[in-house]
C-alpha cells in the first residue's frame, strides 16, 4: 500500500502535513524536549523559537531523524516516521539544512546543487538534471552569479542559500531551515523572506528555526515558542508578540511576585537590575512592524524580580 498520502487529507479529515506529538526528550537528567506538541502545515512557513537552549534543534533533529525521542511521536504526511531513518524521511519528502554548513568546499556551486540532485534521487539520478534546471534553481535563491565559484570561496551568506538551494534541488514537500538567515544582509533577508512565500505558496511546508524576530515576525503563519522543552505559546505573529509568557520566556521574568512590591522595594540591588531593565524595555516600546497594526506597541511590563534570563532580544 501506498504512503503517499495527500498531504491535507484523511479518509476525509484534514491532516497536517507534519505533526509533532507529546515528543520527549532526555540527555541523562536533562530534559531537552518535554511533551512538546505542534504542527507545521504545507503552504505555511511556520517558526519554531525560543530562547537558547530551549530545544529547538533538539525538536529538529527528532523530526527529520537525527534522534530518537525518548517518548512521542513524529508523523510526516499522515502516517509515523518516529522509527524512520533520515534517508526514508528524506525520501517521502522531508528537506533540511543545518546551522553548520554542509557544502562540499571543493566543488563549484553549481556542482554542489547538481550532487544534491543526484544523491536524493538515487538512480534516477542518472536521468541528471540539465545545466538550465540548476541554473534556474540558483537563479531562484539568488545566487547565480556564484554558480562557477568554489563552494569554499563565497560568502557565509551566499553560503546558507547553497544550502538551501541544496535542499530544494531534492524537491522536498517539508523544508526544516535550521537558523537559514544567519550571515545574510538586510536586503538578503528580505529577499530571502520573499522566496520563504513564494515556497509556501506553491504548497510546500516550512519549518524555521530562526532568531531573526523581524524575519519571522514578518514571513510566518503560526509561530510555535518553545521555552525549557515545552511549547509555551503558538499562535499568529500577532498574538506571540503579545504574549506574556513568551516575553517572560525571552526576558527571564517569573510572576510570582506582584508588581506593587518591585517598585517599592526597588532599593534592593537584584530588584535596582530589575527595575532599569524593565525602564530600558519600556523606553524600547516600538511600533510593531508592517505586519500589523503599526500603531500597536508591545505591552512589556514585567511583574516581578529577574529569574536567569536566557539574555535574548524578546519577539518584536
Ligand atoms: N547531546 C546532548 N547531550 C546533553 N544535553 C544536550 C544535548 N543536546 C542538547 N542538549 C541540551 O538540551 C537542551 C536543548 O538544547 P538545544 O540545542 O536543542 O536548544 P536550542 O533551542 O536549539 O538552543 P540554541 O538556540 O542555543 O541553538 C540544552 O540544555 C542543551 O544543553
Amino acid at each position: 500500500m501506498s504512503d503517499q498520502l495527500p498531504h491535507g487529507q484523511h479518509g476525509g479529515a484534514h491532516v497536517p502535513l507534519l505533526e509533532v506529538d507529546h515528543v520527549v526528550v532526555q540527555f541523562g537528567g536533562v530534559t531537552a524536549v518535554n511533551e512538546a506538541s505542534f504542527v507545521a502545515e504545507a503552504g505555511q512557513v511556520t517558526g519554531l523559537i525560543g530562547p537558547n537552549g530551549a530545544g529547538k534543534t533538539t525538536c529538529f533533529n527528532v523530526i527529520s531523524g537525527l534522534q530518537k525521542p525518548t517518548r512521542g511521536k513524529v508523523r510526516f504526511r499522515g502516517r509515523s516516521v518516529t522509527g524512520a531513518p533520515v534517508h526514508r524521511r528524506s525520501k517521502r519528502g522531508m528537506g533540511r539544512t543545518f546551522q553548520r554548513l554542509e557544502a562540499f568546499g571543493s566543488l563549484t556551486v553549481r556542482d554542489n546543487v547538481r550532487v544534491a540532485h543526484d544523491i536524493h534521487r538515487g538512480i534516477v539520478g542518472l536521468l541528471r538534471p540539465g545545466a538550465k534546471d540548476i541554473d534556474a534553481l540558483l537563479e531562484r535563491v539568488g545566487i547565480a552569479e556564484y554558480a562557477d565559484e568554489r563552494a569554499d570561496s563565497i560568502p557565509t551568506g551566499t553560503a546558507r542559500l547553497l544550502e538551501l538551494a541544496r535542499c530544494l534541488a531534492g524537491d522536498p514537500q517539508l523544508l526544516l531551515l535550521d537558523e537559514p538567515s544567519s550571515g545574510l544582509d538586510e536586503s538578503e533577508t528580505d529577499d530571502f523572506g520573499d522566496l520563504l512565500r513564494d515556497l509556501a505558496a506553491e504548497g510546500r511546508g516550512i519549518l524555521m528555526v530562526e532568531h531573526d524576530m523581524d524575519l519571522v515576525m514578518g514571513v510566518c503563519d503560526t509561530i510555535h515558542v518553545l521555552d525549557f522543552g515545552s511549547v509555551i505559546a503558538s499562535g499568529a505573529p500577532g498574538d506571540i508578540r503579545r504574549d506574556p509568557a513568551v516575553q517572560r520566556a525571552y526576558l527571564g521574568y517569573s510572576d510570582e511576585v506582584p508588581e506593587h512590591e518591585l517598585v517599592g522595594a526597588s532599593t534592593g540591588a537584584h530588584v535596582g537590575t530589575h527595575v532599569s531593565a524593565v525602564e530600558e524595555t519600556r523606553t524600547d516600546l516600538v511600533p510593531v512592524g508592517a505586519a500589523t497594526d503599526a500603531t500597536t506597541v508591545i505591552p512589556v511590563v514585567p511583574a516581578a524580580p529577574p529569574v536567569p534570563s536566557h539574555g535574548q532580544e524578546p519577539p518584536r
